[in-house]
């Protein structure tokens, strides 16, 4: 049987809008409106305490927004109980039942709903073949390594089918080389079911690997939301462009716009395209963000034509060498700090030692202009 066509329920569309939440006079939620896609792999994203969390209880049913409206697709449902939203959560911790079998953990919701027998063991068989659990039915879940015990987890979450999936955290419990695997395995569930997943995470590496869009939250407020790629090589505000990634700031000013790209003049006099958010027409002395892998350090010196094409140059002032790439942090001649990271192409000491002279080159369309 196809199982895409299955399991899969039609994913929910989720709409926020004007959500705020208050603990006593603690504001954890500040006027957040989403519009999650049916389908969609959609990711909240934040340091702790920026209030995804509070997000996903309020989707589950588990938290009242003070104000503001969730619906799912176009439904009003803050009046619903957690039970009777077609929403399921996975938590970090699993909550599996340790007295029950893996079969009897993953058919436990059906089992509540009162659904017949014989079609929660065709549910049960049909997402144990989903998560790869063929053959451990039949185990208590205690004799489950962590990685199989969240997919046992994960199993019982979609064996409802419901509309919406939210999972906090699910992996953080998980070593790195598991976590790994279980990333690849959750976008193929995801992918496989169809249902529209709302995932959890602080670790940025995570959403940008699992995640369709991806909401970056900080003090309870959204800050940006965008394809991975987007959030990456367009973050539209200093804290976006901070918690993803190792990033470059330089002050610039403004020289011309010139359709969706402005011209901007670096300190050092050379001026180059920078994109911006669109909702902003950038003039004057702007901040600019330049990834270290978009930037190259070329000797100064050496080749006749490099000085006068480099739009940067500096100090040597640190190298750290990581395997398959170097840092070489420079000192600009203005004293700002930049950093560039080269691939390490070949096997030996990288090109450059503390205290050489460099240029730096820059790939074509890297600068991206911050909102204020
Ligand atoms: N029931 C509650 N009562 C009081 N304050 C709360 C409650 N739940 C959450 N908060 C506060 O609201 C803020 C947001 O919490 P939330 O759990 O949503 O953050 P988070 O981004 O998910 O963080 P983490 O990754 O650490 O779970 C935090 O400062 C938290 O202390």
């Amino acid at each position: 049987m196809d199982q895409s066509r299955a399991t899969a329920a039609h994913g929910g569309a989720i709409g926020m809008h004007g959500i705020k939440k208050w603990f006593g006079n603690f504001q954890a939620v500040d006027d957040v409106s989403l519009e999650i896609r049916p389908n969609e792999f959609f990711t909240l994203l934040g340091p702790s305490g920026c209030g995804k969390t509070t997000l996903l209880r309020m989707i589950a049913g588990f938290e009242m927004p003070t104000e503001g409206s969730i619906r799912l697709d176009g439904t009003e449902i803050a009046s619903l109980l957690p039970n009777q939203r077609p929403v399921n959560t996975v938590f970090q911790n699993y909550a599996l039942f340790p007295h029950l079998t893996v079969a009897e953990n993953i058919g436990f919701g059906l089992k509540m709903l009162g659904r017949p027998k014989a079609e929660i063991a065709a549910t049960v068989a049909e997402m144990i073949k989903l998560v790869h659990l063929e053959g451990r039915g039949g185990d208590p879940v205690t004799q489950l390594s962590g990685g199989q015990q969240q997919r046992v987890a994960l199993a019982r979450a979609l064996a409802p089918r419901p509309k919406v999936l939210l999972l906090d955290e699910p992996l953080s419990a998980l070593d790195l080389k598991l976590r790994k695997s279980m990333q690849i395995e959750l976008k193929r569930l995801q992918s496989e079911t169809g249902i529209t997943f709302v995932f959890v995470t602080h670790d940025q590496e995570e959403a940008l690997t699992m995640s369709d869009r991806i909401a970056v939250m900080s003090h309870g407020k959204v800050r940006q939301v965008g394809e991975p790629w987007e959030i990456y090589d367009r973050p539209a505000e200093r804290f976006v462009a901070d918690f993803i990634g190792d990033t470059n700031f330089l002050d610039v000013d403004v020289v011309a716009i010139e359709g969706e790209r402005a011209r901007v003049r670096l300190a050092s006099g050379a001026e180059i395209p920078a994109t911006f958010p669109a909702d902003i027409r950038p003039a004057g002395k702007v901040t600019i963000v330049i990834r270290p892998e978009h930037a190259r350090a070329v000797s100064t010196g050496l080749s006749p034509a490099t000085p006068q094409s480099v739009p940067l140059s500096g100090t040597v002032h640190d190298v750290v060498y990581l395997g398959t790439d170097t840092h070489f942090h420079v000192r600009l001649e203005d004293g700002t700090n930049f950093m560039v990271r080269q691939q390490n192409a070949r096997s030996g000491p990288c090109g450059f030692a503390v205290g050489d002279p460099v240029g730096i080159e820059l790939s074509d369309d890297v600068a991206q202009i911050l909102r204020d």
